[in-house]
């Protein structure tokens, strides 16, 4: 598919912007700080209705302003639709498909299909479990929307849970001193019952989640291998393992989180080749959600006293953990700079082709956005990226300087100047569509 239109309203630092976008590659040239970056990533909501900068909808909207709203017409194949996301912050988002009635944001879910990489990626290698997770999820609720009820659930849920466990300690400690362990108490035994139900509940959403997560990891898994080679020399085998905590595969976080296939133009090598110890979904790989939801119900009833000892519930989706390796090392703390940019590339890209695996009808293929890539990568890796990404469907890429794009990428050139373009110049390259 490829985006033909956007237009935003109040997002970010644009006012009013309309561009006209088309299929191949575009470059998005302009200064530090003149609104690239706003512009792909009014794209990115569109797909996961989340920002891959900010958790929350109030950055998104200008400042001074009370709402944004993003529109994009997409063409797949044969067929165009018009997305619109409406941002409120502090309330929910709206959203409206071929300009009909209102809808919730979620409804938007999996028709427009992009794959953003960003230089916050790098965060999925150097930062904290939170954002391996997001990865997943982000991914799986554009192939399976109905998943973002799931894990809406499973997030109530666990708030609630939490709110009890933290009232039961609390209450612990305000009786400390009395000769009676207060579990043991009448109001202990309500709140036994009350997290009895809450466990049920929380076991059967994420146990949902859960084996929806293992199966997207057994997925990713070889194209990221794939991908990382195909970018990088091919020295280093690059893996990804879904632990659980269900397992007792995930360390103690200290922080809390409540919260007919159509051909592809871009070949994935080495699709296949698995990690030294076929790594994929852990150890739950290969079960179905009823035995995920006994061994969650499991896991819970083994954790209970340490979590009414905490006031956390320690066990579930929300603790587990995508471990990136490369070679046989942890690439967090391990990676080089540019193996930790090529690496965080390789899941972007695996993305992209599980993507392309679900495509079932031509014209079905994501958009592939690249934000700030180029400059950082050396010459090599560069011109190995532009030889991956220049034959897909549409490629719009973010660069301060026109010369960090390797020639051999080709496409068109746009222009940006502080929240407006003002030259949407073609600009014939290499090789490319003009
Ligand atoms: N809610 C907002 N209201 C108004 N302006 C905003 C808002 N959020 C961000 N901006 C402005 O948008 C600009 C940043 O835009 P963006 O991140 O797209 O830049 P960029 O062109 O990608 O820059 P770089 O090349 O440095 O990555 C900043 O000047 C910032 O102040």
């Amino acid at each position: 598919m490829y985006v033909e239109r956007l237009s935003l309203t109040d997002f970010r630092s644009y006012a009013q912007l309309d561009l006209e976008l088309s299929a191949g590659v575009t470059v998005l040239v302009g200064q530090n700080g003149v609104g690239k970056t706003n512009l792909v990533e009014a794209l990115g909501l569109l797909s996961t209705l989340g920002s891959h900068r900010v958790s929350s909808d109030a950055p998104l909207v200008r400042f001074g302003a009370e709402r944004a709203l993003v529109r994009a017409g997409f063409v797949r194949g044969s067929q165009r639709s018009t997305l619109e996301l409406e941002i409120l912050p502090g309330k929910a988002n709206r959203g409206r498909v071929n300009r009909g009635s209102t809808v919730r944001a979620r409804d938007l879910l999996g028709i427009a299909r992009t794959v953003l990489f960003a230089p916050e990626d790098l965060g999925l290698l150097k930062g904290d479990p939170s954002a391996r997770r997001r990865f997943l999820d982000d991914l799986l609720t554009v192939l399976l929307p109905h998943l973002a009820g799931t894990k809406a659930d499973y997030d109530r849920v666990l708030k609630q849970r939490n709110a009890l466990l933290k009232s039961a300690r609390s209450a612990r400690f305000s009786r400390r001193g009395s000769a009676m362990d207060p579990m043991d108490s009448a109001g202990g035994a309500s709140v036994a019952s009350t997290l009895d139900v809450w466990d049920s509940h929380l076991a059967r959403a994420g146990a949902r989640l859960l084996a929806a997560r293992v199966k997207l990891v057994e997925r990713l898994v070889p194209h990221i291998d794939a991908a990382y080679a195909q970018l990088t020399d091919g020295s280093k085998v690059a893996r990804a393992v879904y632990r659980s905590s269900l397992e007792g595969a995930v360390p103690d976080e200290e922080e809390t989180h409540d919260g007919d296939h159509a051909p592809s133009s871009v070949a994935s090598p080495r699709v296949g080749a698995q990690g030294a110890d076929g790594a994929d979904g852990g150890g739950l790989s290969g079960l179905g959600v009823d035995e995920i939801a006994d061994r969650f119900l499991g896991a819970l009833a083994q954790a209970r006293p340490r979590e009414l000892e905490r006031g956390l519930t320690l066990v579930g989706p929300h603790r587990d953990d995508l471990e990136l390796l490369l070679g046989d090392a942890p690439a967090k703390g391990f990676a080089s700079h540019g193996e930790t940019w090529s690496f965080a590339l390789a899941l972007r890209l695996a993305c992209y082709y599980v993507m392309l695996d679900d495509s079932t009808v031509p014209g079905d293929e994501p958009i592939l956005i690249l934000d700030d890539v180029f400059a950082e990568l050396d010459a090599a890796r560069r011109a190995r990226l532009a030889g991956i990404v220049a034959k897909a469907e549409q490629v719009l890429v973010t660069a301060a300087v026109d010369a960090d794009i390797p020639a051999e990428l080709g496409g068109r050139r746009i222009q940006v100047v502080p929240g407006a373009i003002v030259d949407a110049d073609v600009v014939a390259r290499g090789d490319g569509d003009v």
